[in-house]
């Protein structure tokens, strides 16, 4: 039942609806059209300067974003209109602000994300705001076919949803496998944190369902409308956890018109690197410590090497001797110049080749009468050029104190388990084990935040290119002087364009070669987000994280790094945490970056899984031991949650029935099963569902998928089947969060198919266990 008594809305009403929608969309028709020809004739822009180029740039990208945003503003664009109190008039809130002819008055459509537009979100009877009615405006395609009113006057306190009828008919749709918006009817709760100061770390704890992805989503899309000319510079990063959730959430934020977002999973925070190898989540566990700071310092401390003995090199035919002090003092000052590796090599090569170079001239001056004196500077410096280039001397450089990637800092220490006993004194043996891997392994998404802090202790030697960048700009130059060469000497030609004429003569006169190399060079036109994906060194104004519970602490250190003013927005359930490596507890993972300075908000109404099945998952969370209380489902009836013991033989034939005759009913279906029981399944509901998908990139719109707990996680599907949930528990490293989750993914029906008996903490099934 609604909140309150939806009016029987006439239909005069939708017709006068539909005649200011039709113009809200002739208003959108023109503003793009205004927006496409403003980008057209800028692209045409002649860039006489820089300056010029760099304006033409940035027009040509601000027309572009809106004609993109006016686009993705057509479907529903309107959603709905507050009437205030003292006949203020009404209010139409959209996906997107249209101003109206008379500048003086309220716009034609209000953004969403704009001030004006809040009431429409968070007026109650009780807290009306000055509003004494809100109306949904539910339309297909540019035609309304929908009102749903909420009168706000009655003074009694409803359910606390906002437009419920709106709402649970926006529920109860069925699921594409891709995430949709929820501009039209965003509840009062969620508004809170969607418009939270940007400042700060915001913590979200939402049980399963609460809408904890939807608001991060719209607080990005919020925030970049707020501070957009801030965010618009630095970017927006928002994290998953694997690629299959952020294609299930890559629509929306386009969808609400925003398409400069750089969207990431925990793998592909490192440029130019798509971490997807598996390991053990021991293994994923132990890189994720923070130790591992210390152990990559002492890994790279351990490749600046001091012989045990003296070491000789032979130039052109003559011995020199490099003793272990004069390493160790060439490195000690290495380090005191430098305390980043790769920066502080060419000090240390410096000094070794000092040293051989004195060798090199006593022993030559041995040889002579006059000794080492006769020779002058010009002599010396030959010589050291000579031991410098000598292949022998280069190569025990490189054995000394070698360059180094961070890839191949880490590959060789997980390689040699004599390297990590030395980076790692503390650790037992079988935590140094977890850390050994062949050679050739590719990367885990474990390991992109320990290259990243590779990077951080071996800092980047970009000399070779910014001689690059030096020499193209002298190229540059050249050719820009050669130009001008060419105008000059035109100048005696009779010039009868008068145009070229005048071109001819500014160029010659008030540009010089360095104004025409500058006028030449490329524009970066990129986005923010593609530079900044390609960037290591960006920092972002905002960074949101979700599914948060699951970040290792070095992955935290990864973010916030590249966050320095640590505004962001973190949001998860720690009661659903699946890997070790993750958290049961928001301060102990944000206390070492962030101390006790954020602040904590709480989703409570489960908009997702209809009541009688979290009921069930209920008992699950209630075992965990976390102390969280289940959300309340907004949505109750429906399907009652089934369950069947099949047999340890019959399992996997029982659940390609299941599965085939589920998928077969409309919208998604997916089921979720212990690692052990993957293969069986799919295969036995490959025979009946050729389409079947299973894996990490398994796509749910496509037909049903078979999925491990944590590849479920954060995604739902219309019908789930928990396959085994005693195998969930028992495979899991944090079974019964991973059964939680696996039981909360079902927007309408869940089916628990089990080889034995249930599992106690599934009391609840067993009356209805065939
Ligand atoms: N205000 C709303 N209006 C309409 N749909 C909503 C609303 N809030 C949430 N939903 C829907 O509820 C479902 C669950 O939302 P979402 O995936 O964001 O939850 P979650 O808290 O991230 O869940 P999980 O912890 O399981 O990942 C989605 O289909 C989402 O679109």
């Amino acid at each position: 039942m609604p909140a309150t008594p939806s009016d029987v809305v006439p239909d005069t009403e939708l017709a006068r609806e539909q005649e200011y929608v039709t113009d809200l969309y002739t208003r959108l028709d023109a503003a793009r059209e205004h927006a496409a020809r403003r980008m057209q004739q800028a692209i045409t822009w002649p860039a006489v300067d820089p300056q010029a180029l760099q304006e033409r740039d940035a027009t040509v990208r601000f027309h572009g974003e809106r004609v993109v945003a006016l686009d993705a503003a057509e479907a529903g664009l309107c959603v709905g209109r507050i009437d205030r109190a003292d006949d203020g008039g009404a209010l139409y809130i959209g996906r997107i602000g249209l101003p109206a002819d008379d500048p003086g008055g309220d716009p034609a459509l209000v953004d969403w994300r704009a001030p004006a537009a809040r009431p429409f979100y968070v007026a109650t009877p009780v807290h009306p705001l000055g509003i004494v009615r809100r109306r949904h405006i539910r339309t297909r395609g540019r035609t309304v076919v929908r009102l749903d009113d909420e009168v706000l006057t009655s003074g009694i306190a409803g359910s606390g949803l906002t437009g419920e009828a709106a709402l649970l008919s926006a529920l109860d749709a069925s699921r594409t496998g891709r995430m949709t918006d929820i501009v039209r009817t965003i509840q009062a709760e969620q508004d809170r944190i969607i418009r939270s100061d940007a400042a700060g770390v915001l913590v979200v704890q939402g049980g399963p369902g609460t809408g904890k992805t939807a608001v991060a989503l719209h607080r990005a899309a919020y925030l970049l409308y707020t501070h957009r000319e801030r965010l618009a510079r630095r970017g927006l990063l928002v994290v998953g956890p694997t690629p299959t959730f952020l294609r299930y959430i890559a629509d929306v934020l386009p969808a609400l018109g925003e398409t400069g977002v750089l969207l990431a999973g925990l793998g592909q925070l490192r440029p130019g690197l798509d971490a997807r190898g598996e390991e053990s989540p021991e293994a994923a566990a132990v890189k994720g410590r923070l130790a591992m700071v210390d152990v990559l310092r002492a890994a790279v401390a351990d490749r600046q090497v001091v012989p045990d003995a003296p070491v000789e090199v032979v130039v052109d035919g003559y011995p020199l001797r490099l003793r272990p002090v004069d390493v160790s003092r060439a490195r000690t000052a290495a380090r005191k110049a430098d305390p980043l590796h790769n920066l502080a090599r060419p000090v240390f090569v410096r000094r070794v080749v000092d040293t051989l170079t004195r060798r090199y001239v006593d022993r030559i001056g041995s040889g002579v009468q006059a000794g080492p004196d006769l020779l002058d500077r010009e002599d010396v410096a030959a010589l050291r050029s000579e031991v410098a280039q000598d292949p022998q001397v280069r190569s025990l450089l490189a054995r000394l104190w070698p360059v180094l990637t961070p890839e191949r800092l880490l590959t060789d220490l997980y390689a040699d388990p004599a390297r990590i006993t030395a980076a790692t004194p503390d650790w037992s043996d079988a935590d140094r084990a977890l850390l050994h891997r062949p050679r050739g392994s590719g990367w885990t998404p474990a390991d992109v935040p320990l290259l990243e802090e590779a990077e951080e202790l071996l800092g980047f030697d970009d000399s070779a290119q910014r001689a690059r960048a030096d020499r193209d700009r002298q190229r540059a130059l050249r050719r820009a002087q050669e130009t001008l060469d060419v105008l000059h000497g035109s100048r005696s030609v009779d010039l009868e364009d008068e145009h070229l004429e005048a071109e001819v003569l500014s160029a010659g006169d008030l540009l010089s070669a360095e104004d025409l190399a500058d006028r030449h060079r490329e524009l970066d036109l990129r986005t923010t987000a593609e530079r900044a994906a390609a960037d290591r060194t960006w920092t972002f104004g905002h960074v949101v994280v979700d599914e948060a519970q699951e970040l290792s602490p070095m992955a935290w250190r990864l973010l916030v790094r590249r966050c320095p003013t640590r505004s962001m927005t973190v949001v998860g359930d720690v009661a659903q945490t699946g890997s070790l490596a993750g958290t049961d507890r928001w301060e102990e993972v944000l206390a070492p970056h962030v101390g006790s300075a954020w602040r904590l908000e709480e989703l409570t109404v489960n908009y997702r899984t209809p009541a009688e099945v979290m009921a069930v998952a209920a008992e699950v969370l209630a075992a965990t031991g976390t102390g969280l209380r289940p959300p309340r489902s907004v949505r109750t009836g429906g399907t009652p949650p089934a369950a069947e013991v099949t047999g340890e033989s019959g399992l996997a034939r029982r659940a390609a029935e299941v599965g085939a005759d589920l998928a077969g009913a409309e919208g998604t279906t997916a089921l979720v099963v212990p690692p052990s029981r993957r293969d069986a399944v799919v295969a036995a509901l490959a025979e009946l569902r050729p389409d079947v998908q299973s894996g990490p990139d398994a796509d749910s719109s496509l037909g049903p998928v078979v999925l491990l707990p944590g590849e479920a996680k954060g995604l739902e599907f219309d019908s789930v089947v928990v396959v085994d949930p005693q195998g969930v528990l028992d495979e899991g490293v944090r079974g019964l969060n991973d059964l939680y989750v696996a039981l909360t993914r079902a927007t309408q029906r869940l089916t628990v198919l089990s080889p034995g008996a249930l599992p106690s903490v599934l009391a609840g099934l067993a009356s209805v266990a065939a």
